[in-house]
């Protein structure tokens, strides 16, 4: 039998448990405001205890692998066991790699974290489009197979993003900008899948009103930048407009903070949750 879907996957985590994703990214300042040793034994206890109290209550758990790699190939195995972890207590696992390459590398990319098996296997990646968004079709042909999908670069939080992603894409008789070419590449792989495609796209909460943009994808949309660069819950009805039920919100520091302990990581998660909920209803 193939595998369910991530669309479909993670739209019912989003329907049962809410939409919010939840970073892990032990920065070097919160392993130390954590009380924690920058070293692999105080990451393996950040991240054991963001999954410990998080994993059976969000719907995502998004890892960023760079502040794993930092500690080479012992970092790299605490990852490891922190995907597992999340995915067997419940959570959905996005991979934050944002691994973007040539097609034929970009498929060893691929195998590293979309192929069932691999060590580091996780329901879906974040991947750069940048080379192309025809370099990512071996990415787009191992996730269709695996049952995984892929947060792909559109519009991202960071104000230096705009140089790139708001340029009017020269081939394309529409002109559009890349950012809106990105979108709908994915609308494309996203077509007739229900109740939600597998092939998100990363559009920061932090960018204002998108109205210019059509976001109606068929897929996720996942949305950094709440909390500690400033967006908030109450602004993505005015950012997303009607495709803020595809949003997935993702919180990092703005929870991080409340570490180390466990009641107060929930708690803020909790209050983001419910915030979301509130937003998205009253759109
Ligand atoms: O792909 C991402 O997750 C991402 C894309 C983007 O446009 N902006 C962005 O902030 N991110 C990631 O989302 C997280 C945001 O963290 P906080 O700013 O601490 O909430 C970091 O792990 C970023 O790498």
């Amino acid at each position: 039998m193939s595998p369910e879907p991530f669309g479909a996957r993670l739209r019912r985590a989003m329907d049962e448990r809410g939409p919010l994703c939840v970073g892990i990214d032990p920065h070097a300042s919160l392993l130390a405001d954590w009380g924690l040793d920058d070293d692999v034994a105080g990451l393996e206890r950040f991240s054991r205890t963001v999954v410990e109290a998080l994993a059976d209550r969000v719907a995502v758990l998004k890892p960023q692998s760079a502040f794993f790699e930092r500690f080479g190939s012992r970092g790299v195995a605490v990852l490891e066991k922190s995907v597992q972890e999340a995915r067997a207590a419940g959570a959905l696992v996005v991979m934050d790699a944002k691994r973007g390459d040539i097609g034929s590398t970009m498929a060893a990319y691929a195998s590293a974290f979309l192929e069932e098996g691999a060590p580091l296997f996780s329901d879906a990646l974040t991947v750069s489009p940048y080379l192309g968004y025809g370099s990512l079709a071996p990415a787009v042909a191992l996730a269709r197979e695996s049952g995984a999908g892929l947060f792909v670069l559109a519009l991202t939080s960071n104000p230096e993003g705009a140089e790139v992603q708001h340029a009017v894409n020269p081939g394309d008789g529409a002109s559009r900008t890349v950012g809106a070419t990105v979108l709908a590449h994915l609308a494309e792989e996203n077509a007739g899948q229900g109740p939600m495609g597998s092939f998100g796209a990363v559009v920061g909460a932090t960018l204002g009103d998108l109205s210019s943009y059509d976001l109606d994808i068929n897929g996720p949309l996942l949305a950094p930048g709440i909390g500690a660069q400033g967006a908030t819950p109450a602004d993505l009805p005015r950012v997303f407009g009607k495709a803020v039920r595809q949003v997935v919100p993702n919180v990092s520091r703005g929870v991080l903070r409340h570490g180390p302990d466990i009641g107060a990581l929930r708690a803020s998660s909790d209050l983001f949750a419910e915030q979301i909920r509130a937003a998205v209803e009253q759109a």
